[in-house]
Order: structure tokens, then sequence, then C-alpha cells
């Protein structure tokens, strides 16, 4: 099965003339040259990125999703090749309805009609991963019920392996190809490939972000039936929506899109800022609007979580860059450890400087937050930064939020909708109020300890008092030893003179 896939692989990379693109690079070396002479006949006219786009679609759903995840890429990535990648579709024919039965009874045991008062057999939306079904649960509620495609695990298990092994014969024959990292990247793939294998997952991420949003007059998220959910299985509320790619439809039911725009902005700079916990697969295919204006939400496969540093991090580098105080980037660099203290900071502002400036020659409402932190990112790398992957996710998330921001009304002026957020971010970090936040947030711990603190006190009084006696001891101990010591140390002298007199003596005599 395994030789099969991978002689599938080799025959599509080289109709696809794949090899061409890395020996093209590599053409003056002398195992590019013979590879040329070897296959003279083969003429491609379509452009290097076409050609690897359609080799990924004939090299079935697993390779178009990890072209996905290149296109997404572009600190790595050229520009063509992103581009291209981009439009690569995600689409699968649904399986068969009997399989998606066969699951739901074996992890339920018993027939799925004695389980859901009614399941829609035909599915309502299919991916490579997984499928999705309506139904009702016994009291009518209505639900999706989302179905790993059977068999999934072994594909990704296969298709992994062969990417790892293509990613070190890159890494290890192609010096170019090492700065693709092909090795991280893949890793990275797998990792994200493997949380979406486990239904449990998404729905416990689904479940938080609910929590998280719950009465938002900004964003709605389905509530997750537990008692039906497994890994292979997830239930969850149905939800009646408008997907967002629908302008026309959305703006058919009343939404203003120019307020909708704004909104989604601020759900995302509240999930950065205030939770720290971002849904990070934003693609139009996952937003739907709901009548009252509210966005809607959906797959819960991919989150990013954020500690305080970073969004610490965020919030200075944003504010200062903003400003154009470049110096202050610098800095918020080196003190929270990114990059390494012996940096110069004079070398690394003005690097931060020469990417920057020129995004100021747009009006400030055109700017990108995702592009200048990807630029930042870029040159942070050249001074020893190693991007955490929790900020390239946020970053490849803003970028897809500024798409559909400026999609749906171009002149969004993201800047201005995401400043308060910021700043209240960083007002929160300091002064009174940050100082009564940490009150709050240590007293639970002083509750339980005050009580305990005059035993504390006395046992580590008692303590001290007899680690004094005890290190008493120890150095007299020690000055024994010294002393013990001293006298050998005499002796060996005295020895020692005495040879070199015996010596003398007996030369001379
Ligand atoms: N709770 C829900 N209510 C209504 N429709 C839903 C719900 N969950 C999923 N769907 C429908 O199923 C589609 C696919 O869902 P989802 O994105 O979660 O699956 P997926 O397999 O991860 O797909 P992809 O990988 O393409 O994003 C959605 O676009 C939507 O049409």
């Amino acid at each position: 099965m395994r030789l099969l896939r991978l002689a599938k692989i080799i025959t599509v990379s080289l109709r696809f003339g794949l090899d061409r693109m890395i020996l093209d690079a590599d053409a003056s070396g002398r195992l590019g040259r013979i590879w040329h002479r070897v296959f003279f006949w083969r003429r491609f006219s379509e452009p290097r990125a076409v050609r690897l786009r359609k080799a990924l679609e004939s090299l079935g759903p697993i390779f178009v999703k990890f072209g996905q995840m290149l296109s997404t890429r572009r600190d790595l990535l050229p520009p063509d090749l992103a581009d291209e990648l981009a439009l690569l579709q995600d689409r699968v024919p649904p399986f068969p309805t009997e399989q998606a039965l066969a699951v739901l009874e074996g992890f339920y045991g018993r027939p799925v009609d004695a389980v859901f008062r009614d399941f829609e057999r035909t599915p309502v939306a299919s991916a490579s991963v997984a499928q999705v079904h309506f139904a009702r649960l016994p009291d009518g509620t209505e639900v999706a019920v989302k179905i790993l495609r059977p068999g999934i695990e072994r594909v990704i298990a296969h298709d992994l392996a062969l990417m790892e092994v293509g990613a070190m014969l890159l890494d290890k024959a192609w010096p170019e190809g090492r700065r693709l990292k092909p090795r991280e990247v893949v890793a990275e793939f797998s990792k994200y490939l493997r949380d979406e294998l486990d239904l449990m997952r998404e729905a416990a991420n689904c479940s938080q972000l609910r929590r998280n949003f719950k009465d938002s007059p900004l964003l709605l998220v389905p509530e997750v039936y537990w008692d039906w959910c497994g890994r292979s299985v997830m239930v969850m509320e149905r939800m009646h929506g408008v997907p967002i790619s629908q302008t026309a439809a959305v703006t058919a039911q009343g939404t203003d899109l120019k307020a909708l725009s704004r909104a989604g902005v601020e759900i995302f700079f509240t999930q950065v800022f205030r939770d720290g916990f971002f849904h990070a697969d934003m693609h139009p295919g996952n937003i739907f609007v709901h009548a009252d204006g509210r966005y809607i939400a959906l797959d819960f496969g991919i989150m990013g979580t954020l500690n305080e540093v970073d969004k610490n991090y965020l919030a200075q580098n944003f504010l200062a860059f903003f400003k154009r105080d470049y110096k202050r980037v610098a800095m918020a660099h080196i003190e929270a450890g990114w990059v390494p203290a012996k940096t110069r900071v004079d070398e690394f502002e003005a690097a931060i400087r020469t990417v920057c400036e020129p995004i100021f020659d747009k009006p400030l409402k055109d700017i990108s937050f995702g592009k200048t932190l990807l630029r930042l990112f870029q040159t942070a790398r050249r001074f020893e930064m190693e991007v955490q992957p929790q900020l390239v996710l946020l970053q490849k998330t803003l970028l897809n939020i500024e798409g559909l921001g400026r999609q749906l009304d171009p002149e969004l002026d993201l800047w201005k909708t995401a400043k308060p957020f910021l700043e209240r971010w960083m007002n929160e970090q300091m002064g009174w109020r940050a100082l009564v936040r940490g009150i709050k947030e240590e007293a639970p711990a002083w509750a339980g300890t005050l009580p305990q603190l005059p035993r504390l006190v006395h046992h580590n009084l008692v303590e001290s008092s007899h680690h004094h006696v005890v290190h008493q001891a120890a150095l007299a101990s020690l000055a024994v030893t010294q002393r013990r010591q001293g006298r050998l140390l005499a002796l060996l002298v005295i020895a020692a003179a005495a040879l070199v007199a015996l010596e003398l003596h007996r030369l001379l005599g």
C-alpha cells in the first residue's frame, strides 16, 4: 500500500515536473545536468505554480489540505506559489451514508434511528476529514452531527509518513530547499491534522468559545451535546444563518455590512486580548451570519492560545509600530527574551525601520496588521528570533480577518477599531488597575495561606536555629580538615626539600 502510494507520488511528480522545480533552481549542479539529459523530452507549458497545484490535486485530499496550509506560509514560500496554492479547494465527494451510519452505530451501539428522532441521510457538507449531517435529538432539538471519514486515520498516517520522507530528502539533498524548512512545515501540518482527528478536542474548543461569548451581542457559537459526542462523532446545536461569502443574501436579510465588518474585527481582538483563545480557521466557509446580524462561528478544529507574554508582545508592538517607535518595537523583542539579549538594539531597530517604513506610505486605514506582523517576524528571524507557532497562527488569522473585513467594507479602518482594544489592554496591565487585578487574582491563594502563617513562621524560625547549629558544626569540622591539610602540606614541603638537599649533596660530593 505504502509502496503503491510512493510510486504514485513519484509518477505525479514527474508528470507535473516537480523535480524540475528543484533541479532548475540547481541547474548548474551535476545532478541537475544529468537529470535534464535523461528526461530531455519533457516540456512544460504551464507555470511551476500551476503544475504544483495540479500535482497536489491529483495526489488527493490530504495533499490538497497540505497545499492549503502551505499557501498561508507566505513567510517561507515565494508569492507565485502561495497565490496559486490559495486556489486549492477542499472538494471531496461525500462518503456513502451507509458508512456514516455504520460509524454512528458502532459508536452508540444502537441503530441510528434509536439514537436520533430523525437523521438526514444526505450530508449537508463533506470535506476530506469529516462530513456533517443534520438530525434531531429525541426531544426534538435540531442538531448537526459531524462524523469522521471512516479509515481516514490510516490514510493520514500513510500520507504523513511519505511527506516526512519527502521533507527529509528535500532537507538533505537540496541546500536551497532547506530555506523552506520542509521538516518543520510537515511537522506543523502533522500536528494540525492529528488535532482534527479528535472530535472531542474540537467539541471542547467549541464549548470553551461558547462560554467566552455567552450573551455576546456579536457572536453565536453552537452548544455541544456531550452525551452524544465521542472521538469520531460530534453533535452540536444546528445553527441557522447565511454563509458570509453570500453578501447579497446577507444584505437581503437586513444586515449592515459595514457594522458586520467592524464586529468581525472586534470579535477577533476580544478573543485575542480578553481571552487569549482565538478561532484560527476563519475561512469564509466557517462563518455564517444569523438573521439578527450576529456572526455564527463553526469548525473549531484549529484554535490558538496566547499567554500574557504573547499578548503583551502583540499590544506593545502594534502600539509602538503605529507610533513609528521602532526602538520600542526592538526593545519589546529584547525585553521579552524573543531575540538574544546580546542583540544590538540600533541594528535591530534599523532593520525593523527598513521593512516597516514603506508600509506607512499608505493611509492608516489601508495598512495590513497581518502583513506588518509578517514583515516583523521575517526581520526578527534574521536576528535569531524563533517565532512561536501561536504567533504565526495569529498572524495568519489576522490576514483572514482583514481580507474578510475589507470584502464586506472596503473602507474598513482596522486600526481605528483595534486601537481601543490594545490601549485598554495596556492600561489594564499598568497602574492601580493592574494592582487591584493582581490582588484579586492572588487573594484566594492568600486566603488559604494566611491562617497557616503563624505556624509557618514558627516552623521556619525553629528550622533556622537548627540550621544554625548544623552550620556551626560543619564549620568546625571544616576548620579541623583545613588544619590537617595544612600540616600535611608542611610535611610534604619538608620531605621535598630534604630530597633536593640529598640529591645536591650526591651531585657535588
Ligand atoms: N452546527 C452547525 N449548524 C449548521 N450547519 C453546520 C453546523 N456545523 C457544520 N455545519 C455545516 O457543515 C459545513 C462543514 O462544517 P465544518 O466546517 O465544521 O466541517 P469540516 O469537515 O471541518 O469542513 P472544512 O474542513 O471544509 O472546514 C459547514 O460549512 C456548515 O454548512
